[in-house]
């Protein structure tokens, strides 16, 4: 489905500031598969993410989403084959635009520019339906401008935007850490039912280890630009917190210090 094969990444190559943020990453995804990207600070998560997405090109490799060589294609013609919500809420959502305008430019992805705006008697019907899902009551303000949305339901929106037309990958970059723990919840909880029901191929990053392991069918670790482990299936299934600690450790040879990724440890 997605296939990731001898990428690297280095950033301000040639001056004081170079960063190696990736080294040689090969990483490939099933189709279903619904794998959560762990790691510390800098570990290069979101570079990852902003490479299959196009946001920069990548210095070697390539990246296959199933027979389509995407390596060099600009992020406007991937984004019609990739959903993605980021962390702030305040993206990907219009806020002067309805709730209901919003999903119409959303339905509207990868067709162009020729088809018409206004909304159809049958899509609203639609729209109310994936938005009573939420049950979130979004569905009796499908008028409602998107800038009076709290940031959950914001969030909720934007993944039902990026899913609406079904992307053969979903990229959710940290897309629950600026919500309250109780909203983040919610919103894991409308992710995964999304994800399953749709079968999406799904790379999650999160900072929270029990969330990456709650959720999903399949973990990575990113260390320093190189994933250090990737757990799947029943071992992945089993796996605890304490676990995850010692694979870092095992891997890296050190314990782990990031104070961010132990902060999600209890
Ligand atoms: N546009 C950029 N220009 C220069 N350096 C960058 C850029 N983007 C990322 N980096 C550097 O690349 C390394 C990997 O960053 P990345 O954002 O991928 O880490 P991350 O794992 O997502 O971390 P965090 O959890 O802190 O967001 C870091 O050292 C970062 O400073």
């Amino acid at each position: 489905m997605l296939k990731i094969k001898g990428v690297s990444k280095t950033f301000n190559m040639g001056t004081v500031n170079e960063k190696k943020a990736l080294n040689k990453i090969d990483l490939q995804l099933e189709e279903g598969d619904f794998v959560t990207v762990i790691g510390g600070n800098g570990a290069g998560k979101s570079t990852i993410l902003n490479m299959i997405a196009g946001v920069y090109p990548i210095d070697c490799g390539y990246i296959y989403i199933e027979d389509e060589n995407i390596s060099l294609y600009p992020e406007y013609k991937r984004s019609k084959l990739i959903g993605r919500v980021f962390q702030d809420p305040m993206m990907g959502t219009a806020a002067d635009m309805e709730i209901q305008e919003n999903l119409a430019m959303a339905n509207r992805r990868g067709f162009g520019r020729g088809l018409k705006w206004g909304i159809k008697g049958n899509e609203k019907e639609m729209f109310k339906e994936k938005l009573r899902k939420l049950e979130l009551g979004l569905e009796d303000r499908m008028s409602s401008k998107v800038g009076l949305l709290s940031g959950g339901q914001r969030q909720a929106l934007t993944l039902l935007m990026a899913t609406l037309q079904k992307p053969k990958l979903l990229l959710l970059d940290e897309h629950t850490a600026a919500l309250d723990p109780k909203t983040a919840k919610k919103v894991l909880q409308i992710t995964k039912e999304i994800v399953e029901a749709d079968q999406l191929t799904t790379l999650m990053v999160t900072h929270n280890m029990k969330d990456a392991i709650t959720y999903g069918n399949r973990l990575i670790m990113f260390h320093e630009g190189e994933i250090i482990f990737d757990i799947r299936g029943e071992e992945k299934s089993k796996l605890k917190v304490s676990d995850l600690l010692q694979m870092f450790e095992n891997a890296v040879g050190e314990e782990m210090d990031n104070d961010t990724l132990l902060l999600s440890k209890d």
